[in-house]
């Protein structure tokens, strides 16, 4: 594909929001046509690149997402659950691409993607980077060589800002682990322990999470058994990772049909 993707950003005062501005700019086939943040904010009304303490670049930030996804031809979304599911309705109504990197969405939310998808080209995933999904295989793999003599466990670590527990990348992996294992996440899940827990259930798959500083995301799969333990393992240093799997998939959902796809669809990695 060799076209420009006008590309809108929602939540763009946003960490995640700040380096995809950044990563468009940057991209030779993406041009930054929208930027939103929400009703309110000190930002909208401003010239985005002056918000962000650079020189203007002639995008004024605003809280009308719909205006801003008419002339985009995708959305990337990195905000929140309820913002998240309202965005959708917008780009299902515009037909075009909309990314969804925002992460501790609720089962029943992410169901509510189901009618959006109909007419929008949905891509979510809980992680947009090569690594991680590489790694959802990697698990997949080794939790269907091992048995339940292997104890699972995840364990995530990231800034003190983070909003959701576990990660979504942490679910992604153990998604992976259940399917692997060949049993349902929700049936085998176990995360939260404190206090007197008894032993741990043989075939649970245990979460744990760390908060603290500025670690951009760090994720261990672990498979312990007597005498020896397995750890896959996954480290992000750098924010522009996530916005260039972003991008990546903006333009691959360029001209596909409507529905709902993930990022080893985009990779190239699925079955
Ligand atoms: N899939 C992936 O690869 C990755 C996913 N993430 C996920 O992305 C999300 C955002 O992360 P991060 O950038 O660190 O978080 P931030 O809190 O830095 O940014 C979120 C942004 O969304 C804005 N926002 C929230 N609600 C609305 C709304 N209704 N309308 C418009 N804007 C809104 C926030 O505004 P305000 O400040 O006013 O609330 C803020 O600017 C999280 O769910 C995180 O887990 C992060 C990194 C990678
Ligand atoms: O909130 C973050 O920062 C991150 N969120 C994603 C997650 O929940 O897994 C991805 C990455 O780890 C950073």
């Amino acid at each position: 594909m060799t076209q420009t993707a006008g590309i809108t950003i929602t939540g763009v005062s946003g960490r995640m929001g700040q380096m995809l501005v950044q990563q468009v700019a940057e991209h030779a086939q993406t041009l930054l046509v929208g930027a939103v943040e929400r009703s309110g904010h000190d930002w909208v009304g401003q010239d985005l690149g002056v918000a962000m303490g650079g020189p203007a670049n002639g995008v004024i930030v605003t809280d009308d997402a719909a205006q801003a996804m008419r002339d985009a031809q995708a959305v990337i979304d990195f905000t929140a659950p309820a913002a998240t599911l309202g965005f959708a309705a917008m780009a299902a109504e515009a037909g075009i691409v909309h990314v969804i990197g925002t992460t501790g969405m609720t089962e029943q939310e992410i169901a509510q993607l189901k009618t959006p998808a109909e007419r929008a080209i949905i891509v979510r995933a809980g992680n947009m980077s090569l690594g991680v999904n590489l790694l959802t295989l990697l698990t997949r793999k080794v939790a269907a060589a091992l048995d339940a003599d292997f104890d699972i466990e995840i364990i995530e670590s990231h800034h003190n800002r983070k909003v959701d527990a576990p990660s979504g990348t942490a679910l992604m992996l153990g998604e992976a682990a259940a399917e692997g294992r060949g049993v349902t996440l929700a049936e085998v899940s176990d995360s939260g322990r404190d206090g007197m827990t008894g032993a741990r259930k043989r075939g649970d798959i245990g979460f744990s999470a760390i908060r603290g500083g500025d670690i951009v995301g760090e994720h261990d799969v672990m498979f312990a058994g007597a005498g020896e333990r397995i750890i896959l393992r996954h480290i992000a240093s750098d924010r522009a990772l996530f916005a260039r799997g972003a991008l990546r998939a903006a333009l691959w959902g360029q001209g596909r049909s409507p529905g709902e796809y993930d990022m080893l669809d985009v990779l190239g990695l699925g079955d």
